[in-house]
């Protein structure tokens, strides 16, 4: 780093307001000296001169060599001095260039959109940019941007996301004060004139059906799966990537073991026809060693224990319960002649080179989700980082002007907001990130806005409330008029959950999906685990996202809705009756505001719609349960 950029770094790293800048040059004839940078004095000019409180810390010129490239992108992003690094070269189709995939191997989130966003600005100007294979992502706290090596094409490319820069800085340093007063800014048409098309004046005109054909669940279900494509992979590690499911294949680079290894502590002895049975100790084989270092011959064997290479020559190993010593060293202290006492099988305990995995073989599948065995699996084939499907992100909304977090004091007509509490376990406890994007009172404006802030933030929504009949459920309204969302149900049979509301909106050309659970906590707990979670885990690659279920039996009566069918909650005792079923006992009264239905409650079993010949199943009935909680 030259002196001048040195003392910007000390002052920069004093003024958190300034936006730090790395340009990392890419070419294999500026690194020579064959011509001069100018894609990287361009970058810096354009930065120095229109970027407001923008500073390049750090410049430097690698050659197109992938490990070179990476190693200032490490460096630079690992030391936290350096916001965002610009490289300019090597993105292209030539056999040298290679910084898309320098760049992939460093980066441990991607951020497609900055990459798209350049090439569909860049391709206004010229088709050549359709030839692009630039890469944006994160690493540590740095954003780094893959520009074009051109003089031209840099500038052009990084004044099309140039404005988006200083936002993700404060989103990547977590600034939240500076994050919201951006939002803010950006938004600030919308907050102050706030248009909607929900026409709120005339209650009296209002809907006195629900608009929406009432789907079953399992059509429901499916609607919601049709909606759901994986989303993009992303880089994880074997610290990460815990139920994660894998976007690549696996292939093994060695064989496991890589070398013949001893499956006993015993010797490693050669087999031969005529077997000798007093053999002479020549040294020791321990786990870690070389295997070249001993040759066995006939008639002499080599200490060796579990897990240790077998030495040349040998071709099998007898254990030590196996063998009697019959000579020691003068001192006492060494094995010199052993006996065997059994007659030893050519290539016994042994584990011959592969034989756990062979050199190359596809270890692990695209589509497998990485449990312990699997994590375990890619560590002894020396892969520790690997694409996986990235996890959808949720933001939660509450609606409703009663209610007040949970940290307030009771107020008159207010209810506690149980549901963001209930709904960011269950989506936590499911392996997925959550954002609480706060309450909206009952205004479509209100409404409007925080679903907005919702779809900025998060691959999903999930709301809750305001789904119904009542005057002030705006949610539906504000989906259809207002965002264009598509709604693909609105009414679904089933007890409880039944405004349950599943929509999708194109938001600055990305699908987002919106979940309007009803408001009455139970409602909103059960159709969390049937809905959602299913969505989450399909976004993320899982290619069977439906909860287990099992076979059970009622220790009890149980009354049928005769309007819906019924997820019941129950508890499910798992030793199992005389016929080998385990049996669920019912968690009482099932209203759907009785959160109490949910305390302890592992299973929600399905029960079917009552009729008049059948108004209730009886005790012993067996019937299918979901599995909600490993408790
Ligand atoms: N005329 C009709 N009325 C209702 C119908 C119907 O078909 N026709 N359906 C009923 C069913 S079923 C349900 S479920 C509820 C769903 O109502 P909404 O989704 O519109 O929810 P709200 O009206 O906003 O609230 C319902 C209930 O839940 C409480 N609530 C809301 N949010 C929370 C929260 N975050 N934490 C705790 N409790 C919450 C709220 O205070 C209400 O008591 O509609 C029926 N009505
Ligand atoms: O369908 Mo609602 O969720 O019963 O109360
Ligand atoms: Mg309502």
């Amino acid at each position: 780093m030259c002196s001048s950029v040195q003392q910007l770094v000390t002052s920069v790293a004093m003024n958190s307001s300034l936006c730090r800048f790395g340009i990392l040059t890419v070419s294999d004839r500026c690194s020579r000296g064959e011509t001069t940078d100018k894609s990287g004095e361009g970058l810096v000019n354009c930065i120095t001169a229109e970027f407001q409180n923008g500073v390049v810390v750090e410049r430097a010129c690698v050659p197109d060599e992938a490990n070179e490239i990476s190693a200032v992108l490490i460096d630079w992003c690992d030391r936290g001095n350096v916001d965002v690094i610009l490289t300019t070269g090597g993105t292209g189709f030539s056999p040298r260039d290679v910084t898309p995939e320098a760049t992939k191997a460093v980066i441990e989130k991607e951020a497609p959109g900055l990459a798209i966003a350049i090439i569909q600005g860049s391709l206004a100007i010229t088709p050549m940019a359709m030839l692009s294979r630039a890469v944006c992502g994160l690493r540590n706290r740095t954003l780094i941007i893959n520009l074009p090596g051109s003089t031209k094409g840099s500038l052009e490319s990084y004044k099309i996301v140039a404005n988006q820069i200083k936002h993700a800085v404060d989103l990547l340093k977590d600034d939240n004060a500076k994050v919201a007063s951006e939002h803010k800014s950006m938004s600030t048409p919308i907050t102050n004139s706030i248009q909607t098309k929900v026409d709120t004046t005339n209650v009296a005109c209002r809907a006195r059906k629900s608009p929406f054909a009432t789907a079953d669940v399992k059509m429901a279900q499916q609607m919601v799966l049709t909606e759901c494509v994986a989303l993009f992979a992303d880089t994880a590690t074997l610290k990460t990537g815990l139920d994660c499911i894998l976007a690549q294949d696996v292939f093994a680079r060695d064989p496991l073991p890589p070398f013949p290894a001893s499956v006993k502590d015993g010797y490693a002895i050669r087999v031969t026809e005529h077997q000798m049975t007093h053999l002479t100790v020549v040294g020791d084989s321990t786990a870690g060693e070389n295997p070249d270092k001993f040759i066995v011959e006939k008639g002499f064997c080599v200490r060796i224990s579990t897990g240790a290479p077998v030495p040349n020559g040998a071709n099998a190993v007898i254990q030590v319960e196996d063998t009697e010593l019959v000579e020691t060293s003068p001192d006492g202290k060494e094995e010199k002649t052993i006996k065997i006492l059994k007659q030893p099988q050519l290539g016994q305990e042994i584990r011959q080179i592969g034989c756990d995995i062979p050199e190359n073989e596809k270890v692990l599948f695209k589509g497998t989700r990485l449990g312990p065995a699997e994590l375990g699996i890619l560590a002894a084939v020396g892969v520790h980082k690997f694409m996986v499907y990235k996890k959808p992100r949720i933001a939660l909304l509450s609606t409703g002007n009663e209610l007040i977090s949970p940290f307030d004091p009771m107020e008159k007509g207010r209810i506690r907001d149980s549901n963001k509490t209930t709904l960011n376990a269950v989506f936590t406890e499911g392996g997925f990130q959550t954002i609480d994007i706060g309450i909206a009172r009952d205004t479509p404006q209100e409404v409007l806005l925080k679903l907005i802030e919702g779809m900025e933030n998060a691959d999903i929504v999930v709301s809750t409330g305001g789904v119904s009949m009542g005057e002030r459920d705006y949610l539906k309204q504000v989906l259809t008029l207002d965002l264009k969302a598509k709604i693909h149900f609105g009414s679904v049979l089933m007890k409880p959950g039944k405004p349950t509301t599943f929509a999708s909106c194109d938001f600055n050309g990305i699908k987002k999906l919106i979940f309007g659970l009803p408001g009455n906590p139970v409602s909103a707990t059960v159709t969390s685990h049937l809905f959602v979670i299913p969505a989450c885990r399909k976004l993320c690659g899982w290619p069977n996202p439906f909860y287990t279920t099992v076979k059970v039996k009622l220790q009890e009566n149980l009354k049928l809705d005769k309007t819906r069918p019924e997820y019941h909650r129950t508890t499910i005792n798992w030793s199992t009756d005389s016929d080998g079923y385990p049996t669920v006992k019912s968690t009482g009264n099932q209203m759907s505001s009785r959160l109490m239905s949910c305390n302890s409650a592992n299973a929600l079993v399905l029960l079917p719609q009552g009729t008049d010949s059948v108004p209730e199943l009886t005790q012993g009935a067996v019937v299918e349960a979901y599995l909600i909680s490993s408790a």
